[in-house]
Formats: structure tokens, C-alpha cells, sequence
């Protein structure tokens, strides 16, 4: 994997971009980018340091493995535009749902596809990233690129069947949490705390709770009620969301992702 290429780059682009970039593992200058919009483009590559490039074709010309990172249903128009090209090259899909097998009904094995779910916490080294086990990369190709995911998160293997539901939870479940930030300093806020401290308070408070569960291996229930003094305050914090349905609207959030149409 000499040169990299990013096919859109947007928010979840950036986060692996900056994150591949700032960690080392590859030089800014083997990496490639286009979008349609060259403008905004630009701004990125003066931000990020990679080449921005004029039109698809002039990207994978340029790169020996693609990272598809446009939206899932405009990868159609992509592959009818520069499908043929892609023969002899790696590609990488980011896209919710485009796994290996929607990737067969377009190409044979001369595209060597891996499909990877990553979530936008890979901007600071601290993402999930789903490699979906069923790939036609060769074996040193993938080592290298599951080695350049691990420099932004984890890296977890799943089988096919459970890349949709991994996905739901790893790759939306930020936006779940950020809503959650947002509630709890709103609260804060509502009795005096500054807004920008309580941003600051409420998510080393996540992310110290997180730290907390993952180095323990401790049952969540049992680290709450670690929390939770007999006649204390935080039981009862606990009782008003459970009378909300707070566990209830966990599980009909990922519901509603896994009915999507
Ligand atoms: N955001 C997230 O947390 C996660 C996203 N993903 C996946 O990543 C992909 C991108 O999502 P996200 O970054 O959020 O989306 P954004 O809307 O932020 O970015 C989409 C990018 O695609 C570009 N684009 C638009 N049309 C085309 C085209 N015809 N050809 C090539 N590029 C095009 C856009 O360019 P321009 O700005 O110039 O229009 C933009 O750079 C999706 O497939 C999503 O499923 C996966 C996991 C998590
Ligand atoms: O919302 C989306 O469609 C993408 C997929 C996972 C996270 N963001």
C-alpha cells in the first residue's frame, strides 16, 4: 500500500485522514482525495496535507488502494464512472451497507475489496473499527491496512451478519452519546455551571466511566451501583431515567436504525 485515495472526503474521511496522517503510519503526500466540490476540497487539502484531485479518474490513477468514503447511495454512480479502473487496485468501503457481497454484484475478484465500519472518534485515535471478515484482500495487503485502522481505534473482526448491528452501535452510537453530552449539559447549565465547563466536565465524565468499564471488565450494573449510596442522590437520578425508559430507548434506537428501509 504505497498511495492512498480517498473517494469523498467528508466527515468521516477527515477523522481517518487526520487520524493515518497524525499518527505516522502514512505520509501525507501518498494520499489523495476527491470530491466534487474542488473548493471545499482545497480547504481540506490545506488542512490535511494530502493532494486533491480534479476527478475520480485522476484519483485512481494516482493510488494503488481507494478508501470509498462518499455517501452509500451515490457509490452507484462511482463504480459506473470509474469501476473499470478500480481492476488491479484495492478498495476499501467505509459506506454502511456496501459489504462484500453487494461489492460481488459489481466486480469480479480482480477488485480486491474489503469492507470496514469506522466511527468518527478515529480523529483522535480513540475509534471502533469493523473489519467485516470476508474480503479478497491478499493476506500482507490486509495486515497493512488493518495496521493502518489500528493507528486511529481498535480494530475488531465480525462476520458478515454482524457488521449491520456492530455498525449501528460503533458507528451511529457516537452521535448517541453526543446527544447525551449535550442533555447533561443542558442540565448543568440550567443550574449555573458555564457552558464550555460543562462540556469539559461531562465528557471526561464519559470518558473516564468508559476507561472505567473497559479496565475492569466490570458488569455496567455493578459500577453503577458503585455509584448509587443507600438514600443518596444518584439512585435517584437513576430512578427517574429508568422511569423514562432510558435502557428501553437504547434498544429502540438501534431498532430503528436495523428496520431502516
Ligand atoms: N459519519 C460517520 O460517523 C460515519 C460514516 N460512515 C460512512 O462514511 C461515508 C461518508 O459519510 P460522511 O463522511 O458522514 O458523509 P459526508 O456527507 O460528510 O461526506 C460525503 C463526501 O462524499 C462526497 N461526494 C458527494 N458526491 C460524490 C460523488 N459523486 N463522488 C465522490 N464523492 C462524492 C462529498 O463531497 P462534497 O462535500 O464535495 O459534496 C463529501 O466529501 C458514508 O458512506 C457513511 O455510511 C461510516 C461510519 C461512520
Ligand atoms: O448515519 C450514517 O448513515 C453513517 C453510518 C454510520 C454512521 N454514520
Amino acid at each position: 500500500m504505497d498511495k492512498l485515495g480517498f473517494i469523498g472526503m467528508g466527515n468521516m474521511a477527515q477523522a481517518l485522514c487526520a487520524g493515518f496522517v497524525n499518527s505516522g503510519k502514512v505520509a501525507a503526500g501518498d494520499v489523495y482525495a476527491y470530491a466534487p466540490h474542488y473548493d471545499k476540497l482545497l480547504g481540506n487539502a490545506e488542512k490535511y496535507g494530502f493532494t486533491p484531485c480534479r476527478s475520480l479518474s485522476e484519483l485512481v490513477d494516482a493510488v494503488d488502494t481507494v478508501i470509498m468514503a462518499c455517501k452509500p447511495y451515490q457509490i452507484n454512480d462511482v463504480l459506473v464512472e470509474i469501476g473499470e479502473k478500480l481492476h488491479g487496485k484495492a478498495l476499501v468501503s467505509v459506506a454502511a451497507g456496501w459489504d462484500f457481497k453487494k461489492y460481488s454484484e459489481y466486480f469480479d475478484s480482480s477488485v480486491r475489496v474489503q469492507f470496514v465500519m469506522p466511527n468518527t472518534p478515529a480523529m483522535v485515535y480513540e475509534g471502533v473499527m469493523l473489519f467485516e471478515a470476508q474480503n479478497s484482500l491478499e493476506e500482507e495487503e490486509r495486515a497493512q491496512i488493518k495496521d493502518l485502522f489500528a493507528a486511529v481505534g481498535i480494530v475488531e473482526e465480525l462476520p458478515s451478519n454482524l457488521m449491520g448491528i456492530g455498525g449501528a452501535v460503533t458507528g451511529c452510537g457516537p452521535a448517541f452519546v453526543d446527544l447525551f453530552i449535550e442533555g447533561y449539559a443542558d442540565a448543568a447549565v440550567k443550574y449555573g455551571v458555564p457552558r464550555q465547563t460543562a462540556y469539559r466536565l461531562i465528557s471526561q465524565m464519559i470518558l473516564g466511566s468508559a476507561k472505567l468499564q473497559l479496565e475492569t471488565g466490570e458488569h455496567p450494573g455493578v459500577l453503577k451501583d458503585n455509584v448509587c449510596s443507600p438514600s443518596g442522590t444518584t439512585i435517584c437520578g437513576v430512578a427517574s431515567l429508568e422511569e423514562s425508559g432510558i435502557r428501553s430507548a437504547c434498544i429502540k434506537s438501534i431498532d430503528a436504525i436495523m428496520n431502516k428501509k
